[in-house]
C-alpha cells in the first residue's frame, strides 16, 4: 500500500451504517466537502444533526444490492461483518472503498492525520496498531504550531516566486533551503526573505 491524497470535494461518498465510526468517516468528508449519503436504519446523534441541518442525506433503511454502484469512495461501516461482506462484493466498480472493519474488499484506510493550511501529515500502520497511528498524531501535531499554517503560505508563496524569477537553479536552491530554517515561523523574518526574493526580479508581491 502507498499513502495518496485524493481531493473528494464535490465527489460522491456513501457511507453504510450510522454508527460511532461512519459518524468519524462523516466528519473528515464533509470537511473535505463531499456529497456524503448515509444508508443505515439508525444514526448517531451527531449525524442526526448533520441531516437536519442538510449537510448530508440519509437512507432510513438497512443496506440495499445497488446502493453502492454510483459511488466515488464507500464506506463499508455496519457492525455486522457478513453485511460487511456482502456490501464489499457489490462494490467491485467503486473505485475506493474503505473497510472499517479491515476486512476482504477495501482498498484504502483512513490514516491518523492533522493539518496546518497547506501541511497535511499523516500516518498509518495498516491496521497492526490504530492506536500507535494516533499516538504519532499526537506526537507530531505538538511539533507543528499553528504558525505553520501560515509558514506554509509563506513557503507556497515564495516558491511560486522563484519560479516565475530569472535567478538561477542554485540560487534558487539557496532560498528554498534557507526558508526551512524555523526562524521563517516568524512573519518579519518572512516578509525580508520575500523582499529579497522580489527585489531580484521574482514574481508579484503581497503584504497582507
Ligand atoms: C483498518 C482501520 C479502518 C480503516 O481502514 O479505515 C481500523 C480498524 C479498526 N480500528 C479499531 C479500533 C480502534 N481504532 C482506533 C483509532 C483509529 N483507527 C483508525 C484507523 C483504522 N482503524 C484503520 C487502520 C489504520 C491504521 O492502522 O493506521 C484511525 C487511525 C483513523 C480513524 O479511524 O479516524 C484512528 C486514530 C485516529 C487518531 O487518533 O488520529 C482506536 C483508538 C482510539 O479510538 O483511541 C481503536 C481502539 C483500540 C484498538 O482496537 O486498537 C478496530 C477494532 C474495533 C472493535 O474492537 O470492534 C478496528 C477493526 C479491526 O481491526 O478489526
Ligand atoms: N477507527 C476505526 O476504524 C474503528 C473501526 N471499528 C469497526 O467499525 C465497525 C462499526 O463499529 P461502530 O461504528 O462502533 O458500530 P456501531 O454499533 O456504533 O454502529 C453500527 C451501525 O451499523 C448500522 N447497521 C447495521 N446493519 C446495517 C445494515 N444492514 N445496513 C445499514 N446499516 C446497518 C447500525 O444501524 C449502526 O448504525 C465495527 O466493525 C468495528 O470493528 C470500530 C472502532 C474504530
Amino acid at each position: 500500500m502507498i499513502s495518496l491524497s485524493v481531493d473528494v470535494e464535490q465527489k460522491k461518498v456513501i457511507i453504510i451504517g450510522g454508527g460511532k465510526t461512519a459518524e468519524k468517516r462523516a466528519k473528515v468528508f464533509l470537511r473535505e466537502k463531499a456529497r456524503i449519503t448515509v444508508v443505515s436504519p439508525a444514526v448517531t446523534e451527531d449525524l442526526k444533526e448533520m441531516i437536519k441541518k442538510k449537510e448530508i442525506h440519509w437512507l432510513n433503511r438497512h443496506f440495499e444490492n445497488g446502493d453502492v454502484t454510483s459511488a466515488f469512495l464507500l464506506v463499508i461501516a455496519t457492525d455486522d461483518c457478513e453485511t460487511n461482506d456482502n456490501i464489499a462484493l457489490q462494490a467491485g466498480n467503486v473505485p475506493l472503498v474503505n473497510r472499517v472493519d479491515g476486512g476482504k474488499g477495501g482498498n484504502l484506510h483512513l490514516p491518523a492525520q492533522f493539518t496546518r493550511g497547506k501541511l497535511n501529515v499523516s500516518v498509518t500502520t495498516q491496521g497492526a496498531s490504530p492506536k500507535l497511528a494516533g499516538r504519532l498524531r499526537e506526537e507530531w501535531e505538538k511539533q507543528f504550531p499553528p504558525a505553520y499554517k501560515d509558514y506554509m503560505d509563506f513557503l507556497y508563496e515564495c516558491r511560486q516566486m522563484l519560479k516565475a524569477s530569472p535567478l538561477s537553479k542554485v540560487e534558487k536552491e539557496m532560498y528554498l533551503e534557507r526558508m526551512l530554517d524555523p526562524s521563517y515561523l516568524e512573519r518579519e523574518k518572512q516578509w525580508i526573505i520575500k523582499e529579497e526574493i522580489h527585489t531580484k526580479g521574482g514574481g508579484s508581491l503581497c503584504r497582507d
